[in-house]
């Protein structure tokens, strides 16, 4: 029986995971669970599967979360904060540590995570875009697995299961093309958070939605596989696949493509990570190719959604360039889903602060991390103007 703790599982992809363990009793404990402030699941999970040590986001909610549970036994450790996430990353006897919040909210417990020697499900791929060469470059020292749950590098690993990573030729990473796909920039002028938050074909939390309608969860993706299969960015190409039934392509040196196929339900890849190296018969609803009759591709259109050359540009740069774009992109997108900012200002906000910055090659964690804070305060702080622009 595996051991699991879970960050961010109340979330869209921790819910799904306890399914999963629900589903497989047999072959999973969890003894680990944290989340934001969604005391309700959260109390709910715990009945559940009695895990041994929980946080929440604050004291206030870990107070609240003590009286909700105080008839659950045996009792459960309650913590809170970011020293919450990291002790339970830190955890001796977790094996899998599935990483699944938000942001870069993930980094510093994920580095926990490796410097322990725990396997890691990898779903929030926010660290690796941060912070890539510095968590790889960990991983390889501690002898640590990541695994990807993201369903694209989860399809790419499958491919490449058995094969000799210098037979690589081209990654082709799918791409749904998001809610706004086929609308041009005067379309997109006004559109509405409802509008944006309505994927075609996943249903996720709301940050990684808008990412999806930016194209920026694309670029994100891409600097993602960088760094999980080590391939250079001119070798990783992203198709716009709208029915999003195959996650993503291997092509190899011989010509031959390898794709992974399936009906688009994330726990797929997060039950093959839990399980890897073996597979599990499950109860997922099986794909259908007569029933689907065709599956389509596109070039994607990034005159119309820039976010993805913008990724495609600070991963070649490399350097704290990366920890910019994607923190500049959590506060964009977090101020559009309040409202404050267009759709459109997202790009426009992302741009902006990448240009005010000075790049440092290979930085530290903490350049990173400060990299990181010095970009959102740029907007939070510095950017009345930058926000206002319409
Ligand atoms: N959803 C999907 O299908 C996919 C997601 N991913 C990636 O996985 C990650 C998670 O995405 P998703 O599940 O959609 O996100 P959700 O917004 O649905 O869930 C986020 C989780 O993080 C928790 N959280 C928020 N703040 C804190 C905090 N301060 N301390 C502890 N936990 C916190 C939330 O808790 P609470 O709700 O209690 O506040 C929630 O459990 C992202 O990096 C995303 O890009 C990748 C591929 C697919
Ligand atoms: C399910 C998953 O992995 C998401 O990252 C998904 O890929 C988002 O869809 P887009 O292809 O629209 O970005
Ligand atoms: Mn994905």
């Amino acid at each position: 029986m595996k051991k699991i703790a879970i960050l961010g599982s109340t979330g869209s992809i921790g819910t799904q995971t306890i399914d999963i363990v629900k589903e497989q009793k047999h072959a999973y404990k969890v003894i680990g669970l944290a989340a934001g402030k969604n005391l309700e699941v959260l109390e709910q999970q715990i009945r559940e599967l009695k895990p041994q040590i929980v946080s929440v986001e604050n004291e206030l909610l870990a107070k609240e979360l003590a009286i909700r549970i105080d008839d659950v036994r045996p009792r459960v450790e309650i913590l809170y904060g970011a020293t919450g996430l990291i002790t339970i990353a830190a955890l001796k006897d977790v094996d899998i540590l599935v990483t699944a919040v938000v942001g870069t909210l993930g980094l510093l417990p994920t580095i926990t995570a490796i410097k322990n020697g725990t396997t890691i499900a990898l779903a929030n791929k926010e660290t690796l875009v941060a912070a890539g060469s510095i968590v790889m470059d960990l991983a390889k020292q501690y002898n640590t697995k990541i695994i990807p749950v993201d369903s694209e590098h989860s399809a790419i690993f499958q491919c490449l299961q058995g094969e000799d990573m210098s037979s690589i030729k081209n990654l082709h990473v799918t791409a749904s093309g998001g809610t706004f796909r086929g609308k041009k920039k005067t379309d997109l002028i006004g559109v509405t958070v409802e509008e944006a938050l309505k994927h075609p074909n996943w249903s996720m939390g709301a940050k990684i939605t808008i990412d999806s309608a930016t194209l920026m969860n694309k670029g994100l993706e891409v600097i993602e596989a960088h760094w999980l299969f080590n391939i250079d960015y001119d070798n990783i190409k992203v198709v716009v696949h709208p029915e999003s039934i195959i996650h993503s392509m291997v092509e190899f040196v011989d010509t031959s493509v390898i794709a992974q196929l399936g009906t688009p339900n994330m726990r797929v890849p997060i039950q093959y990570a839990l399980s890897y190296p073996n597979r599990l018969i499950n109860q997922q609803k099986q794909l259908d190719l007569i029933e689907l009759g065709k599956l389509h591709f596109e070039k994607p259109d990034t005159e119309t959604f820039q976010c993805l050359n913008i990724a495609y540009e600070a991963g070649r740069t490399g350097g704290t360039a990366p920890a910019v774009m994607n923190a500049a992109n959590e506060v964009a997108v977090q101020l559009f889903l309040e409202k404050r900012i267009e759709f459109l200002q997202i790009e426009h906000i992302i741009r902006e602060i990448l240009l005010r910055h000075t790049v440092k090659q290979n930085p530290t964690l903490e350049e990173v991390i400060e990299a990181d804070l010095w970009a959102r305060e740029q907007i939070l702080n510095g950017g009345e103007i930058l926000c206002k622009q319409r």
